[in-house]
């Protein structure tokens, strides 16, 4: 993290040094390309007779002044003969040795920070750029950009052998061990460099303090940080909810409910006058995507929610349906019980969603099981299971005793049985539920119905709804939990079944 902070910080400082310094050095640059421009007009457009009247005015003519360059003069061998602004000087004045030359086609020549007192310009001290036969003095450059505290900078003119001050402070380029254009220097807390521009002629040289920059910067940085972590964190917020979304319960098992999701478990129902396996109840799951079998408690409501009943009882029916075609179970026909949703209730639909079991009723006995009402209608559920009667489709009434199951519904309507709600059955004996068992099979025997008794767990408990004699069929862990189609098969093929063993041995 240091590592990284000290990285922004270098590139910080660095990006605005060498900004500074371009800024700098353009400015030099510009006055020299001028002062070679005009230099080359003078040199080929002024053809009066040097230093009279028409002359001069050619000069001014020709010389138009532009930015930063302020006096031109006639001096051939480096003696100024006149200027723009003095008709002659007498005697001509000597410029002295020529600092730099600048290589190239232009061949211009420099004299360095010169009092320019001599020809005119009192109290100034600047640099004269000569070529050919005229010269222009150049005042000193101004420093422009806006001082920062963090940086200091120095600009010099530079020759072979020595440079000379013009603006900035004063020693930064000496100090320099060697100073080549575009050097770079790092310590722990400041950055060095030095940039020149083309001809070589200006060089800038700067020295930055980094904690300088990062103190100055602190508050940019802070309020950076604070709103790269608040985009952040809200970013990864919608992304969170948005995968919570995506990956929620609800949402995959919607999105992901189809004919290779859905498996089915079958629990047999045994008739207790033949201790034979004579209905088999229909019970979904679902698969997860990592292969986990989902309970129903976890999704039942959740198909209700979406509309998606009927299609839902139809790829359950469709699944058990193939698997039990697959090779003949018994040789008796076997009733098969369904769980259908209150809200798909209707002769019509249930036909359609079990016609393939209704093709085969010389194997299969259909029974739907109505499972939790609302508000019911007594008379169109009278109808439906009337209607499904003759199609020879059976009905019972699924967790009698608990909900909307109660005994106005067995009495109003023909339904084939009812199934005591599990709770009655592995209640203890002791329990309310455990004494009100017996209560409640003779109740529901008033109505002439035949009784399947669900959530049986235990041998006795067994044995007790046995000897009640009202009793038709049981179903329960203590015969069998749900279990998959091919230990179904087993249970059916087996000749002699755990109840009927414990049963012997009781
Ligand atoms: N509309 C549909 N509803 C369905 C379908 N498949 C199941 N369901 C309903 O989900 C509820 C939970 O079912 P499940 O977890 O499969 O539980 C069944 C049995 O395992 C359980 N049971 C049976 N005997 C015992 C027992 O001795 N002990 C014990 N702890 N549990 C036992 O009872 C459930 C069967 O209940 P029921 O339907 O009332 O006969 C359940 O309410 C189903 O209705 C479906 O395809 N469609």
């Amino acid at each position: 993290m240091l590592l990284v902070g000290y990285g922004f910080i270098l590139w910080q400082v660095s990006s605005l040094m060498h900004q500074r310094q371009q800024e700098e050095l353009q400015r030099t640059s510009a006055v020299h390309q001028n002062a070679i421009r005009t230099l080359r007009l003078l040199n080929d457009n002024v053809t009066g007779i040097p230093c009279s009247q028409q002359f001069r005015m050619q000069m001014l003519r020709v010389a138009f002044l532009p930015d930063g360059l302020n006096e031109f003069l006639y001096a051939p061998d480096g003696r100024v003969l006149c200027s723009t602004s003095q008709i002659a000087f007498n005697p001509p004045i000597s410029l002295g040795q020529t600092d730099v030359v600048i290589p190239g086609p232009n061949h211009i020549s420099w004299r360095i920070q010169r009092n320019l007192e001599p020809i005119g310009l009192s109290g100034a001290i600047g640099s004269i750029a000569q070529l050919g036969n005229y010269a222009v003095a150049i005042p000193p450059y101004a420093k422009k950009a806006q001082d920062l505290p963090w940086l200091k900078s120095e600009l010099v003119a530079v020759s072979a052998d020595k440079n000379w001050h013009l603006n900035g402070k004063r020693g930064l380029y000496a100090g320099f061990k060697d100073p080549q254009p575009q050097t770079w220097n790092a310590r722990l807390s400041t950055l060095s460099s030095v940039s020149c521009d083309e001809y070589n002629l200006h060089c800038v040289a700067s020295k930055a303090d980094l904690f300088g920059w990062a103190n100055s910067a602190i508050t940019i940085l802070a309020s950076t940080v604070v709103l790269t972590a608040l985009f952040a964190w809200i970013l990864a917020n919608n992304i969170l909810s948005w995968l919570r979304n995506y990956w929620s319960f609800e949402a995959r098992f919607l999105r992901c409910l189809n004919a290779e999701t859905i498996a089915a478990l079958y629990q047999p129902i045994i008739d207790l006058k033949s201790d034979k396996i004579t209905a088999i109840e229909v019970l979904a799951r679902w698969k997860d995507v990592d292969d986990t079998l989902v309970s129903p408690a976890k999704f039942i409501d959740i198909v209700a929610k979406s509309g998606r009943t009927a299609e839902f009882t139809q790829l359950i029916a469709d699944r058990a349906f193939d698997e039990l075609m697959r090779e003949p179970l018994s040789d008796d026909v076997l009733e098969i019980n369904f769980n259908v949703f209150a809200c798909d209730f209707d002769c019509q639909r249930i036909l359609k969603i079990f016609s393939k079991f209704l093709e085969h009723s010389d194997r299969f006995c259909l029974a739907i099981e109505l499972i939790e009402f609302h508000e019911i209608d007594f008379d169109k559920a009278q109808a439906t299971i009337e209607a499904l009667s003759a199609h020879g489709v059976r009905t019972y009434i699924d967790d009698f005793g608990t909900g909307y199951s109660s005994i106005e519904r067995v009495a109003r309507l023909a339904v084939d049985g009812v199934k005591l709600d599990r709770s009655f059955a592995m209640s203890p004996p002791d329990s309310i539920m455990g004494r009100m068992l017996v209560q409640v099979i003779e109740m529901v025997k008033l109505s002439d119905r035949s009784i399947i008794v669900e959530g049986v767990e235990t041998q006795a408990r067994l044995e007790l709804l046995r000897s009640t004699g009202m009793v038709e069929f049981v179903q329960g862990y203590g015969i069998s939990p749900p279990v998959n189609i091919a230990a179904m098969r087993k249970l059916l093929a087996d000749d002699n079944p755990i109840w009927k063993r414990k049963a012997r041995a009781a």
